[in-house]
């Protein structure tokens, strides 16, 4: 990097005078620090001011992180600021945030502050658009196209003028002539409007004995005020959400101003849960996630920035929107990894989002039915208060969970479902009632092979499987979206026709479905078939209408949806998720088959889930089949503790990549020898990633394990400046890995 951290040149314009005050500006760029710049006279830039200012040859926008005296003796010719954005500064809790993100997960500062600076047009006002009204005024020189508009602009209401001409069906030039004698008015007006202000703060009118008793405690601790950390534990479908509203209605009773966060994992956004808070508070929340448009985008960031977004629903990123006055968080679901972001700065939205409290001096609640580990851990050692929601409001029942073992009821020859699930389906189709079928494998089949060679068709990118999807006839690399059509030949021996897909997908259960039930109606709902928000509404829409009676899923089925009519729950494969060497791998089983479970049973209709494994004997399946979390998550938990894995010790990752096997090889060298000593922290590596090829880039990694009162940032970080490596070679940390890809 060859950018300085102090700007020199000076244009003509700026003298320095005795008393000059300089602004220290964060770029949203990689760089270590922030840079000095004359503040104009009479230039209102505070700390936090989003300001704009020339950095080498572009003018860029950036944060005043501070303002400092300039000293006597110091002779620098600085730059000015240019100008200051008309949004409040940004507080100093959320820049003190933005530091300690860089800090704990070893990145730039300046990296943070771009995940802040998302939505540019958010930093100016609302761009404007010209509406037209009717004034009532009528004029005797009214043609049949000018009643046509009036008439347009009385039914439609105050809109555009190419909009009325629409409607009306005549030409735009119809819209001005009334302006001209007066008959309708332009008006310029915001296109990007307020969000409506909540309401209902009072105390929700059904909830059962627990539920009041929780949402009693968590008024209470909002009213108090201050950093406060829950746990709210409850099992599916106990009113968890009902639970939180009420923190959330008394966070808003309080101050006109308190601003609320809710995040939830991406897929679990849907408009249904829009619904229920714009149900509960009168008004829909103000949304965050990445299937906004560039202007709902920049609406909720400028909303959000100026305090008027009060409730503010979103997926991880939203953890780094500038709030003014954030006075409560919620992460729902807080045990899905999807928490996780793993490109870019690594980080982790809960272990952040307890952090943003604490710096704001918020209420947090972590809520879900099968906590993480290192959350359970959290609150047995006092750290977070502990509220516990064990039963389902009026007659739902948690579903009974019996297990298939797949030895002794195998499937028959080409098929995936067990006789006993086979019938279970039959019997619900029968009922009038719905079934989910769980698998977590887009496609038709995981692998292809060549019946003449033998040949496993991969990724030329990743050396990793490719899968056949049977819809488009193509054969797909899911690490990175590459695709090509099935060949009809082998690629390696050249037979004809003897390509065949191994194993099951979704695609291929479906199939079999379709076999089975002939007159189901039956869908799939993976992120092929759910490629848009609209997509993912409808498939959970008509599930919700009981106009499917089979869905089968990936694990986008498993969260937060609520279908009344399902009572039979399928896991076609349970053992899938338990290979590889991720430490959490069991854990992530146990969470995401009892969310998935959950989903049966959920209104009067008892439900059942029934769990096809190989596997009966493995911890997760016993406590699945028992309802027995807890007792699961202690053997886990003493596993850890006696391996000194988090969340009893400390772990993270170097992850590097080199275009060559040679490179990364030197890369590797360099690195393991620039390694610092530290006070029992054990280097592991390097070894190949298990994707050791990724994009044409060899990869390679090394993992560190300390005790838990290491600084394993700081130690990464010292690693990371000692380590000189050739340009070609790219170096990340990752604290606290969950992808151990
Ligand atoms: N006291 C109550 N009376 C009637 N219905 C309730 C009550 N509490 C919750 N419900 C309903 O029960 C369903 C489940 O509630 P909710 O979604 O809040 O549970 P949850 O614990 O967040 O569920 P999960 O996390 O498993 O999706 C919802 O449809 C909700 O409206
Ligand atoms: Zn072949």
């Amino acid at each position: 990097m060859n950018a300085t951290p102090y700007v020199t040149e000076s244009p003509t314009h700026t003298k320095p005078s005795p008393d000059m005050k300089l602004a220290r500006i964060l770029f949203p760029l990689p760089l270590p620090e922030p840079f000095d710049y004359a503040i104009p006279d009479g230039m209102d830039a505070r700390p936090g001011s989003y300001v704009r200012a020339p950095l080498g040859k572009i003018e860029r926008t950036g944060v005043v992180w501070e303002v400092v005296e300039k000293k006597p003796d110091d002779e620098r010719d600085l730059k000015p600021v240019l100008d200051v954005f008309p949004t409040p500064p940004m507080p100093e809790a959320m820049r003190k945030f933005v530091s300690f993100a860089a800090r704990y997960n070893v990145a730039h500062p300046g990296h943070v502050l771009a995940m802040v600076l998302r939505a540019r047009g958010g930093l100016r006002p609302s761009p404007t658009s010209t509406i037209y009204v009717p004034t009532g005024h009528r004029s005797n020189r009214m043609t049949d196209a000018r009643i046509k508009v009036l008439d347009a602009a009385r039914d439609a209401g105050p809109t555009s003028a190419a909009e009325l001409a629409r409607q009306a069906g005549v030409s735009p030039g119809v819209v001005k002539g009334l302006v001209d004698i007066g008959a309708l008015e332009a008006r310029e007006v915001d296109t990007d409007l307020p969000y409506p202000q909540p309401t209902n703060f009072g105390v929700g009118d059904h909830l059962t004995g627990e539920q009041a008793e929780a949402g009693k405690a968590l008024r209470a601790a909002v009213a108090k005020g201050g950093f406060q950390p829950f746990l709210l534990d409850g099992i599916t479908g106990s009113g968890k959400t009902e639970v939180y509203f009420e923190a959330i209605a008394e966070a808003l009773s309080k101050a006109d101003d308190a601003q609320i966060l809710v995040l939830l994992p991406e897929i679990a956004l849907t408009q249904a849960v829009l619904s229920r808070f714009e149900a509960r508070f009168g008004a829909p929340p103000a949304p965050w996630h990445s299937g906004l448009s560039d202007a709902e985008r920049r609406r909720t960031w400028r909303e959000t920035a100026h305090g008027r977004a009060r409730i503010v629903i979103g997926a991880r990123s939203a953890l780094f929107l500038p709030f003014r006055n954030l006075k409560l968080i919620i992460i729902d679901e807080e045990h899905d990894t999807s928490f996780k972001q793993e490109d870019g700065v690594t980080y982790h939205a809960r272990d952040m989002g307890v952090m943003r409290a604490k710096l704001e001096d918020a209420a947090i609640i972590l809520a879900s039915a099968t906590p993480a580990l290192e959350t359970m851990v959290n609150a047995e050692q006092g750290r977070y208060q502990r509220l516990k929601l064990s039963a389902r409001p009026g007659a739902a029942k948690l579903p009974d969970v019996e297990l298939v073992d797949l030895r002794t009821n195998p499937p028959e020859k080409g098929n995936w479902l067990s006789p006993l699930l086979s019938r279970a389906l039959v019997e619900t189709l029968e009922a009038g009632e719905q079934s989910l079928l769980f698998l977590n494998r887009r496609g038709y089949a995981p692998l292809v092979i060549c019946k003449a060679c033998g040949e496993r068709l991969k990724s030329p990118a990743t050396e990793s499987w490719l899968t056949e999807h049977r819809y488009t006839n193509r054969l797909v690399c899911h690490l990175t979206g590459w695709s090509i059509p099935k060949p009809e030949k082998c690629p390696m021996c050249g037979a004809k026709d003897s390509l065949m897909g191994v194993g099951p997908g979704v695609e291929r259960v479906a199939e079999e479905v379709r076999t089975l039930l002939p007159q189901a109606r039956i869908e799939i709902f993976s992120s092929d078939t759910a490629r848009s928000g609209e997509e993912t509404r409808g498939i959970v829409d008509r599930m919700a209408a009981g106009e499917i009676d089979v869905l089968i899923g990936t694990q986008i089925v498993a969260k937060g949806h609520n279908f009344p009519k399902l009572t039979l729950v399928g896991v076609v494969d349970a053992d899938s998720g338990m290979k590889g060497g991720d430490l959490r791998a069991g854990e992530r089983t146990y969470q995401l088959l009892s969310q998935v479970a959950g989903r049966a049973g959920r209104a009067e209709h008892p439900g059942r889930a029934l769990i096809q494994t190989y596997g009966p004997e493995n911890p997760a399946m016993i406590a699945l089949a028992a309802g027995d979390r807890d007792g699961f998550l202690q053997i886990e938990r003493d596993v850890r503790a006696e391996l000194m894995l988090p969340p009893f010790g400390r772990m993270a990752a170097l992850i590097m990549s080199a275009p060559s096997p040679e490179l990364i090889q030197e890369a590797g060298k360099i690195a393991g020898q620039a390694a610092p000593n530290g006070e029992g922290v054990t280097v592991y590596g390097p070894a190949p990633a298990p994707i050791s090829i990724l994009r044409g880039r060899h990869r390679i990694r090394f993992l560190i394990t300390s005790p838990r009162d290491v600084d394993l940032s700081a130690y990464m970080s010292a690693w990371l400046s000692a380590m000189k490596l050739p340009s070609q070679v790219r170096v990340s940390a990752d604290i606290d890995p969950y992808s151990f890809l």
